[in-house]
């Protein structure tokens, strides 16, 4: 990155954000309103510092229930295919696990179902998911969690990478259909592993195509296009499945902040490319100013 002029300078956060520098991007993936006022101070101070990205935006996924919010509200019926999410329920800190069954219930969730903890705040914790296959366990579990409907998806999930106006999408294997025998067989909550992460790739694997092929490119612009805009993030991935027996029908079932680009294909220069992107549109909009 240093030959072309891009010199990462570590934060030390025990000292004044302003005595350090000077900056031209400060990139970060801190959590905590302390740091938070320390960020917000700063921009207030140093409006020619680009920030990646605003925390207020990084904040707004760290809720599995905001995270998903405006996916709810894309209308992307125009290309090639069709965005959701799985239907979910909110089971607040303050519900009493025994009343989750009868909540179900009342909300006509599905079995089998996902139970991932509300917050995500980069514990190990909160990567702790657990799969439902009948109400009555659910009262084993400890709110605040989101419970989503789980969908068969041939066992394959799309990672898609946004750094910026680049999008890249990987394939990583995941939880396999289940059937409704199954369903009919098991009862209990099993907590699983994390199942697609890096090590879980299926680029190189041989599938069956209605499965492993990627959802089509129009739909991924304008997904990114959308989530960066109502996000107003810059450095995200978002997990999407397509529903086991149709060709373009997808759901969006995770977005993260800042994930592990390094496991993204062509890393180096997408972000290299894109460092140098925001200080040249930065140099323009001072001399358009
Ligand atoms: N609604 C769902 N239907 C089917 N499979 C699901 C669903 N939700 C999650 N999964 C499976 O569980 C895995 C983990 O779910 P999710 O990505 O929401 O958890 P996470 O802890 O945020 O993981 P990450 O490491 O990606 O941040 C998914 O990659 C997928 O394999
Ligand atoms: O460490 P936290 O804040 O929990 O965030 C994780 C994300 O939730 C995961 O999605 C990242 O893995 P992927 O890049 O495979 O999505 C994962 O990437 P990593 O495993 O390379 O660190 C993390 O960024
Ligand atoms: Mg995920
Ligand atoms: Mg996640």
């Amino acid at each position: 990155m240093w030959s072309k002029g891009i010199y990462f300078v570590a934060i030390d956060v025990n000292k004044p954000l302003a005595e350090q520098g000077p900056f031209d991007i400060v990139l970060h993936k801190l959590l905590g309103e302390e740091w938070r006022d320390v960020i917000e101070d700063f921009r207030q101070k140093h409006p020619e510092v680009i920030v990646l990205d605003p925390p207020d935006a990084i904040q707004h996924l760290h809720n599995r229930q905001s995270m998903l919010q405006d996916v709810v509200d894309l209308n992307l019926s125009d290309c090639n295919g069709k965005v959701g999410i799985p239907r979910q329920l909110v089971i607040t800190k303050d519900k009493n696990p025994s009343t989750i069954p009868y909540e179900v219930n009342k909300a006509g969730l599905k079995l089998p179902l996902v139970a991932k903890p509300l917050v995500v705040d980069g514990s190990a914790k909160s990567h702790e998911l657990f799969l439902a296959y009948d109400e009555f366990s659910l009262s084993e579990l400890e709110p605040p969690l989101v419970l989503q409907e789980f969908v068969n998806h041939g066992g394959l999930l799309f990672k898609i990478y946004i750094v910026g106006d680049s999008i890249k999408v990987v394939r990583r294997f995941s939880l396999p259909n289940i059937s409704k025998r199954e369903l009919s067989k098991v009862s209990g909550v099993y907590r699983f592993p994390r199942v697609s992460c890096a090590a879980a790739s299926a680029d190189d694997a041989d599938l069956d195509p209605s499965i492993a092929e990627h959802p089509p490119r129009p739909l991924l612009e304008r997904l990114a296009k959308e989530l960066r805009h109502r996000l107003g993030l810059r450095l995200f991935n978002v997990d999407m499945i397509r529903e086991y027996g149709t060709k373009d029908v997808f759901y969006v079932i995770d977005i993260n902040y800042f994930p592990g680009f390094g496991k993204m294909p062509d890393y180096e220069h997408v972000f290299t490319d894109f460092l140098l992107n925001l200080k040249q549109n930065k140099c323009k909009k001072k001399l358009t100013a």
